[in-house]
């Protein structure tokens, strides 16, 4: 028997916890059924009550008080024990069947993606061993990171690193698209779906127009010398943006909570990842109430 997944990570607000409760909803009224597990040991309220909750065996307020430790430290304290306590998780797991949609909510803290090894170990588990979920990672990153265009790359480096470490099924989101739409033309939209190096070279010639005489960040020889500015930033981010583009590496999905098609939109290439629909058993028709009443 198979088990499915989906991973919902990103930076820290990225609107993961609301993309979660919104396909739970979508789920629910598309009549499939869901299994919720909070992953965060900082997260609080909940639309839906998660089937499982990290924050009940461990939470990050009580290991950062009784430890000492702050927010990040705490997180990767609290991911070190539950991988020593993976019990705790792999049981409750172990009983869930394949009409199920397991979504995982993540929290945001950007080192779990980025340099420690803790996720891919935990990716492990659930996709090897008896689990053997066929997990789709879901990586959000906030739309309006694309008005500041070298902000967008770097958080498309960030998607690119979290897809590098986990090595499993990935599709990349623009969530909160809610914000940017009816902003930005639909034709520039399209070249951060696909990311365009080009929107560097645009970026840096819009920089130029709005520099005044005696504002350049390379005005003072002194902050040259000492500090990476103006032009080095430029290559930097041009080089970055290439390999981008002439790899193809990533592209969008766009996400607006608000919107059932959207949402299930999404839903299907999550779907197709995992190859959802190609696992479950044909299902006999509810009995209509009517036509039972008729053969009374
Ligand atoms: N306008 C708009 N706001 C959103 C959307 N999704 C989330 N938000 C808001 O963004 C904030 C963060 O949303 P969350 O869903 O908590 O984000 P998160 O990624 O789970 O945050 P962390 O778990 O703290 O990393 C909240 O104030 C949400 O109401 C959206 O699609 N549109
Ligand atoms: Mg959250």
């Amino acid at each position: 028997m198979s088990k499915f997944g989906t991973l919902v990570m990103g930076p820290a607000g990225a609107g993961k916890s609301t993309f979660c409760t919104a396909l739970i909803q979508h789920l629910q009224n598309n009549k499939r059924p869901c299994y919720y597990v909070n992953l965060d040991p900082a997260a609080e309220d909940f639309s839906f009550a998660p089937d499982i909750d990290i924050k009940d065996l461990i939470s990050l307020s009580d290991v950062m008080e009784e430890m000492g430790l702050g927010p990040n430290g705490g997180l990767i304290y609290c991911f070190e024990f539950l991988l020593e306590n993976l019990d705790f998780l792999t049981e409750p797991l172990d009983l869930v069947t394949e009409e199920y949609l397991i979504v995982f909510d993540m929290p945001g803290q950007i080192e779990l993606y980025t340099h420690v090894p803790i996720l891919p170990k935990l990716v492990q588990v659930l996709m090897g061993g008896s689990l053997n979920i066929r997990m789709c990672a879901a990586y959000l990153l906030e739309s309006t990171f694309i008005i500041d265009r070298p902000k967008f790359f770097a958080g498309t480096l960030s998607a690119m690193s979290a897809m590098m470490m986990l090595e499993m099924p990935h599709i990349n989101i623009l969530s909160k698209m809610d914000l940017v739409k009816g902003q930005i033309p639909r034709r520039d939209l399209k070249r951060f779906i696909d990311p365009d190096a080009g929107l560097i070279d645009d970026d840096e010639a819009r920089h130029v127009e709005e520099e005044k005489p005696g504002t350049s960040r390379n005005s003072d020889p002194a902050a040259v010398e000492n500090v990476m500015g103006g032009s080095s930033f430029h290559q930097l981010n041009k080089a970055v943006a290439n390999l981008i583009d002439d790899f193809s590496m990533v592209s969008f999905l766009q996400l607006d909570v608000q919107s059932e098609d959207s949402v299930g939109a999404v839903l299907s290439y999550i779907d197709d990842a995992i190859q959802y629909h190609e696992a479950q058993e044909p299902r006999e028709p509810v009995e209509d109430e009517a036509d039972a009443r008729m053969e009374d």
